[in-house]
């Protein structure tokens, strides 16, 4: 191997799928490695790019020079690389899209761009002919430019008003817009220092603003910090720290001391079910194999614990681990959770995290002072070294699934991951997918199963109550039938707490026209507009478009305007008419707004401040609050008629997860499940908590529709602004699909669900296939089509194993 090189071939993040060669200049031939990011020209732009190959073999036309190196080492070692080239393979994006979202860092990359002198500027502002005599800011601000490019936000900051002058001074050819990178490239490791450590939030003592802002920082991320790197994330961190340390409120200390500290907190020993799943996952990871298990444990079996004991098991091992986590999940008492069982060793990633939180963590990981990474989605990707074990918590969870290119999921990445490094996964759920169940039979995991909730607790008793008979005998068309309002009220007079879950957000779902009948409709979707009271307007859920509620019909112009159906508003509302003393939290999109609305909303409800916790799917999930003894299901309906195949599978687990909220720990548990459809398969296994016997059902429908896991899918989306536009582009995907070979079946080319969308006019084709490599070789004709005929970039959308078909 020779250890210069004129050669490389990048991978940037534009849709033509395929690397392109650049010239190294000197400086750069012995130093570049694959898996570096490096900025290079692109037709008139600079674009950052991850090194594929260097090599020394002249390309058939000049290559162009690269500009800069970003990393002396890779950022993507190899077998992230190869991962990455699998993503892109197997979810057919553009492989630069990929390899850009596995180094998030890149992102902020692109977008903090400075204004920088051209050449041209340069030799004007030595010989200071400026081209408007008189103009003093010209001047001034280009000599500040000379000295270093800067943002337009700082420049308007210094000059006010100086984007008209920026304009013209580019318009001159003095100055351009340039891609920030050596400066505010986060992954370049800030002088170390002092750490800061921190153990939690001290009990009654004043802070000031600056204080209070460290403190939401550091309770987020758990650990010990870079000083220097704080103050970059926290503005006045340095001296809020230094200040709060004088008082003990915190600790600093020399950059070296921290690496050993390991503080862990007492923990519960394992019963017989997580001891005997937990050796089954330690004697894989002694092998040094790979291995998929699911663990298929009832909510509150104590998952979490085996989770631990896992990594700990890999620790021992010497080997890193990843556990990933879905989106809500990832909140500060889990990060402490972790962080108190691991210290230091715990890497917290989050997509929410800006870049430079991310960076940190990241090089954390690569140098090996973190060997556990815990996150959301993307942290699949994590440079864990010596990867030994992944765990996916809640694998059937939507949010694993990214939507938007490159489209993967997690879960499934994480398997693949795992396999290339000999590593075991861990896939862990209540309410398994169909996907991962089924690969059980397949032979391809291994089931550990915890039957029974820990300490003998019994699961709650569930009772579905029949709306229809409700208004049979009551004759009124409430949102609460009396037993689950006396069932509350009971409640709250023993102390004891509801969570009621109301999947809808906002007060009426939507305002139609007793006159026409027609629908306030989004002006760019071909959805309903939803009411929201608390800000009296009409909302989009899916493009948050708003507009106040119109006095007259649109269509009509009649006055006979009414709101129909509810949402998680209405509910609260209607409860503090029904239970004036209660004391009433909601959580949902509406409530979460800052960052740590969340917390401090379920904080407040695990606390006792509230009788009553409302809310969307968001109280579903993992909460283990040991004063619930009733959970409420106002609507067990919602979704069930949506025009998806998981319909059922996700209204099987949304009930089944909410229902296990009750009766977690000494005192027993009640669901009360409303609904109209107390026939339906799901509803009946969601009540009778039975995962096996919904298994079968819905895998005979999945077997009969051959829906998957008995085939491979992937739904295309046309759309375009123009409907004209998107109707030919659809038509030209029907015909390229036209007489599909045998064993591929097509359905539409149709109007998608949400027909239009963000003002986009949408046409959807699903495609089954018994073989994925054919499915695959068929997407691949179908983007290479558009790239040819030159579609619009996000023109077409190839989502493969789709999660939601709207
Ligand atoms: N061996 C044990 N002995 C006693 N308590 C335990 C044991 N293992 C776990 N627990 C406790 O049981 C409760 C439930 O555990 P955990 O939250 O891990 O359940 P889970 O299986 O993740 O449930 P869900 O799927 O509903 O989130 C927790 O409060 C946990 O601390
Ligand atoms: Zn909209």
């Amino acid at each position: 191997m020779p250890t210069f090189f004129e050669y490389i071939d990048v991978s940037l993040p534009v849709p033509i799928d395929r690397p392109f060669t650049y010239r190294l200049p000197e400086t750069l031939r012995h130093r570049v490695a694959p898996g570096c990011r490096i900025i290079v020209p692109f037709g008139s732009r600079k674009l950052t790019g991850v090194i594929l190959r260097a090599h020394n073999d002249p390309p058939s036309v000049t290559a162009k020079e690269a500009l800069r190196l970003l990393d002396a080492e890779p950022v993507l070692e190899e077998k992230l690389l190869a991962l990455g080239r699998w993503v892109a393979d197997y979810y057919c994006a553009p492989l630069g899209e990929v390899l850009r979202s596995m180094a998030p860092l890149t992102g902020e990359v692109r977008r903090t761009r400075v204004w920088a002198l051209t050449d041209k500027g340069h030799s004007v502002i030595r010989q200071l002919l400026i081209g408007e005599p008189g103009n003093d800011t010209a001047v001034d601000l280009l000599r500040l430019l000379e000295q270093r490019a800067l943002s337009e936000t700082t420049l308007e900051r210094k000059f006010p008003g100086a984007k008209k002058l920026l304009k013209s001074l580019e318009k001159k050819g003095l100055i351009e817009l340039e891609q920030n990178l050596a400066e505010r490239d986060p992954m370049r490791a800030p002088a170390a220092r002092l750490r800061v450590e921190f153990q939690g939030r001290p009990a009654e003592v004043k802070l000031t603003k600056q204080e209070r802002e460290l403190v939401a920082y550091l309770e987020l991320h758990p650990g010990t910090h870079n000083l220097e790197e704080l103050e970059l994330l926290v503005k006045g961190a340095s001296q809020a720290a230094r200040a709060m340390a004088r008082r003990n409120l915190l600790i600093l200390k020399p950059e070296a001391l921290t690496a050993d500290t390991s503080w862990a907190k007492p923990r519960h020993d394992l019963n017989p079910e997580q001891q005997a799943a937990y050796d089954e996952i330690r004697k894989a990871l002694d092998a040094h194999h790979y291995q998929t298990f699911l663990l298929r444990g009832v909510t509150g079996s104590g998952k979490t614990e085996v989770y631990l004991s896992a990594i700990e098991a890999a620790l021992q091992l010497d080997r890193g681990a990843l556990l990933l986590v879905p989106e809500i999940a990832l909140t500060p008492a889990m990060a402490g959770q972790f962080h108190s069982r691991f210290g230091d060793q715990v890497a917290i990633l989050h997509s929410a995290f800006n870049d430079s939180e991310r960076a940190e963590q990241w090089r954390r990981l690569r140098s090996g002072l973190a060997k556990v990474g815990v996150g959301t989605r993307s942290a699949v990707f994590a440079p864990v070294a010596n990867l030994g074990l992944i765990i996916v918590d809640e694998e059937h969870d939507q949010s694993y699934k990214q939507e938007e290119t490159p489209r993967y999921n997690g879960r499934d990445v994480a398997i693949v991951r795992a396999r290339e490094a000999k590593a075991v996964v861990v896939l862990g759920s209540a309410t398994p997918s169909l996907e991962s169940r089924y690969n059980v039979e397949r032979g391809k995991s291994r089931l550990l199963e915890l039957p029974v909730r820990v300490g003998d607790r019994p699961m709650p008793t569930v009772e579905l109550i029949d709306m229809r008979e409700e208004f049979l005998e009551t004759r009124q068309n409430g949102l609460f039938s009396r037993k689950l309002i006396e069932a509350i009220g009971a409640k709250i007079e023993s102390g004891e707490q509801t969570v009621l879950l109301m999947n809808r957000r906002g007060f009426s779902a939507s305002v139609a026209c007793r006159s026409c009948g027609e629908r306030v409709q989004c002006v760019n979707c071909a959805v309903a507009l939803t009411f929201h009271r608390r800000d009296n307007r009409l909302l989009c859920h899916y493009c948050n478009f708003a507009q106040r509620v119109p006095q007259v019909c649109p269509h009509c112009g009649s006055e006979h305007i009414y709101f129909l159906g509810s949402g998680s508003e209405k509910v609260e509302d209607e409860l503090h008419r029904h239970l004036p003393r209660a004391r009433i939290a909601r959580l949902d999109r509406d409530t979460v707004t800052g960052k740590n609305r969340y917390e401090q909303i379920l904080g407040g409800f695990r606390e006792g401040n509230y009788d009553i916790l409302v809310g969307t799917q968001m109280i579903a999930k993992g909460h283990d609050i040991p004063n619930v003894t009733l959970v409420g299901v106002v609507s067990g309906d919602i979704g069930l008629a949506m025009p998806d195949f998981r319909s059922a599978e996700r209204a099987f687990q949304l009930l089944t997860q909410v229902a296990g909220r009750a009766g977690r720990h000494s005192l027993p548990g009640t669901v009360l499940i409303q609904t109209i459809n107390p026939d339906h398969y799901a509803i009946r296994c969601a009540a009778e908590q039975d995962f096996g016997k919904f298994y079968e059902k819905e895998l005979q429908f999945r077997r009969l529709m051959r829906y998957p896991p008995f085939c491979a899918m992937a739904n295309i989306v046309v759309r375009a602004e123009k409907q004209e536009d998107a109707l030919r582009m659809s038509g030209q995907i029907a015909n390229l699909l036209g007489m599909p070979e045998e064993g591929i079946k097509v359905l539409g080319p149709a109007e998608a669900p949400v027909p239009r969308l963000k003002n986009e006019f949408r046409y959807q084709t699903l495609i089954k296939a018994i073989s994925r490599p054919k499915l695959n070789e068929l997407l691949k004709c179908l983007r290479q089509h558009a790239l040819d005929d030159k579609w619009p970039a996000t023109a077409l959308v190839v989502d493969v194993d789709p999660m939601s078909l709207l």
